[in-house]
C-alpha cells in the first residue's frame, strides 16, 4: 500500500512518519521534494524559492515528482508499504493557489509526471491558524514559508480540493492533538 502524510508546514508530518516508521518497520519512507539525487537539488533550488516564475516553480516540483515515481515509488509499489511525507497532492494544491495554470493542465501534467500512480489514501493533519503561527514562530522560515499563515491556510484549503480532483481518499485528522493520539487515528484507520 502506498499513503502519504499530508498538511502544511509545521503540521506534524515528520513526527507522524518517524511513528509510522516504527510502527511499519519493513516500510519505505520518503518524500516529496527531495527524495532522490536529483531531487535533492530541485529541493534546494524550489526551497530558496528564488524562481520568479510561478510556472518555473511547479515545473520543478512535477520533475521531482517524476523521478520520485520512477525511482522511488514504482519498483516498490506491489512488493512494500510505502509511507510518503507529501505526494501529488501538495503538487496540485500548491499549483491551485497560483491560478496561474488552469486545475485541468494542473490535473493533466501532475497524472503524465507520475504516470496515474496515486497514494491510495492520504492524511492530512489540519492545523489551526493560532498552532500555525506558534509552530511557526519557533523555527527558521525557508521562502515558501516567508510567505506567511494566510498562504498557507489557504494551501490547507487546497489540499482537500486536490485529494477531491484527483479522486484520492482523504482522511483529515486534528493536527492539534498530541503526537500520541493522532499516531493512533491513523494506525487504527490503517487496521480497519
Ligand atoms: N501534535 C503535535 N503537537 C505539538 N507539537 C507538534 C505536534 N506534532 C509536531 N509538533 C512540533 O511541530 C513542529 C513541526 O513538526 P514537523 O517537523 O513534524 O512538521 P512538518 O509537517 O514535517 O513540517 P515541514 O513541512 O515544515 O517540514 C516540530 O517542532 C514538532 O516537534
Ligand atoms: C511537493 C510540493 C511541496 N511544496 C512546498 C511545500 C513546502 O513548503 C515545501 C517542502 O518542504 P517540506 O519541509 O518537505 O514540507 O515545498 C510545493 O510548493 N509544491 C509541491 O508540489
Amino acid at each position: 500500500m502506498y499513503i502519504a502524510i499530508e498538511g502544511i508546514d509545521t503540521a506534524g508530518k515528520s513526527t507522524q512518519i518517524a511513528l509510522l516508521s516504527r510502527n511499519y518497520p519493513e516500510a519505505v519512507i520518503t518524500k516529496e521534494p527531495g527524495a532522490t539525487a536529483i531531487g535533492k537539488e530541485i529541493r534546494e533550488l524550489v526551497l530558496s524559492a528564488k524562481a520568479k516564475s510561478k510556472k518555473a516553480e511547479f515545473l520543478l516540483f512535477l520533475a521531482d515528482r517524476a523521478e520520485h515515481i520512477k525511482e522511488v515509488i514504482e519498483p516498490n509499489l506491489k512488493k512494500r508499504m510505502i509511507i510518503s511525507d507529501r505526494s501529488v497532492v501538495s503538487g496540485v494544491a500548491y499549483a491551485l493557489i497560483q491560478e496561474e495554470i488552469s486545475e485541468t493542465a494542473i490535473v493533466h501534467l501532475n497524472r503524465f509526471a507520475t504516470n496515474g500512480i496515486y497514494p491510495q489514501k492520504v492524511f492530512l493533519l489540519r492545523l489551526s491558524k493560532e498552532e500555525l503561527e506558534f509552530r511557526l514562530s519557533q523555527k527558521e522560515l525557508d521562502g515558501i514559508e516567508l510567505r506567511g499563515s494566510d498562504y498557507l491556510l489557504k494551501i490547507q484549503g487546497a489540499i482537500i480540493k486536490a485529494a477531491e480532483l484527483l479522486d484520492i481518499e482523504l482522511i483529515e485528522i486534528d493536527a492539534t492533538q498530541s503526537i500520541e493520539t493522532i499516531n493512533k487515528e491513523i494506525l487504527s484507520t490503517l487496521n480497519s
